[in-house]
């Protein structure tokens, strides 16, 4: 197995989104102890779009969840940006991930009594943060939702509604946005297209987006793909194919080690 640091895990500070640094992950204790991070280094450049793969249990959802304050951490530093996320209070860790950080989930988790643009503005109205109208209208003309703004999620299509979900991501202009197989519902049409729309917001909006899938074909979209085995980085990959991530893939056991 090829480990070896991050190259860009030194990247300045000023040109880094999020970064992981000797993060570690410990669930339970004695014979049901599971590190599912060990000693993790990575930084998201900022205006790049990462995808995190790796084999099933390898890390990919842990590493996201402590990089998004979702979930805490063992051992290392996860930071958003210049904030230490390791030494921030539940109720800053709140505010930091309502404020700082999108999510778009493979379900696509929108109120089903709201229309789309209630549901792309919910985050911000519960925030009581306006809108920056000029930016809105620029996410929903990428995601090409301008004339379906008053539909419900129930009359619009998977894609559509998962459409909705990226442009609720994108619209408080976060400091990065966290995808968890956020095409896994859809069909490869409707993938294709989300796909698109999240490599447009980070080449035309500037935004940071780092993805977790299983799919090379997705991880393709990506600037740039992260390898996870056994909770550890195990491999970097810079202007990747879904041919040359398929390729990846084949060289490796079910486990991610080398075959
Ligand atoms: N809450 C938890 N309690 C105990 N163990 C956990 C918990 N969450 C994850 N794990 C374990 O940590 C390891 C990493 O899990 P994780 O979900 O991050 O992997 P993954 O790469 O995202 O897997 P998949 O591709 O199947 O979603 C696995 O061995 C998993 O069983």
């Amino acid at each position: 197995m090829s480990t070896f640091p991050a190259p860009n895990s030194t990247a300045p500070t000023g040109e880094v989104a999020a970064r992981a640094t000797g993060l570690s992950k410990v669930y339970g204790a004695g014979e049901t102890k599971v590190v599912a991070l060990d000693q993790v280094s990575v930084a998201f450049r900022r205006a790049e779009f990462t995808a995190i793969m790796g084999p099933s249990g390898s890390g990919k959802s842990t590493l996201m969840h402590c990089m998004a304050g979702l979930d805490t951490v063992s051992a290392g530093s996860a930071r958003i940006g210049e904030t230490e996320l390791t030494s921030l209070s539940d109720k800053r860790l709140t505010q930091l991930r309502r404020d700082r950080v999108g999510f778009i989930f493979q379900a696509f988790n929108l109120l089903p009594t709201l229309n789309a643009l209630e549901n792309i503005r919910l985050p911000m109205d519960i925030a009581g943060r306006k809108p920056d109208k000029e930016w809105l209208d620029r996410v929903i003309a990428t995601v090409g939702l301008s004339d379906r703004l008053r539909h419900r999620p129930a009359q619009l299509s998977g894609g559509q509604q998962q459409r909705v979900a990226v442009a609720r991501a994108l619209a408080g202009r976060p400091d990065i946005i966290f995808g968890d197989e956020p095409t896994g519902n859809l069909d490869s049409r409707a993938g294709a297209e989300i796909l698109g729309f999240l490599r447009n917001s980070v080449r035309e909006l500037g935004q940071t987006v780092v993805m977790v899938t299983h799919d090379p074909v997705a991880a393709g979209y990506a600037d740039r793909v992260v390898f996870l085995a056994d909770g550890r980085l195990v491999d970097d990959m810079p202007d990747p194919t879904a041919e040359r991530v398929l390729e990846h893939m084949k060289r490796f056991d079910a486990k991610g080690r080398l075959s």
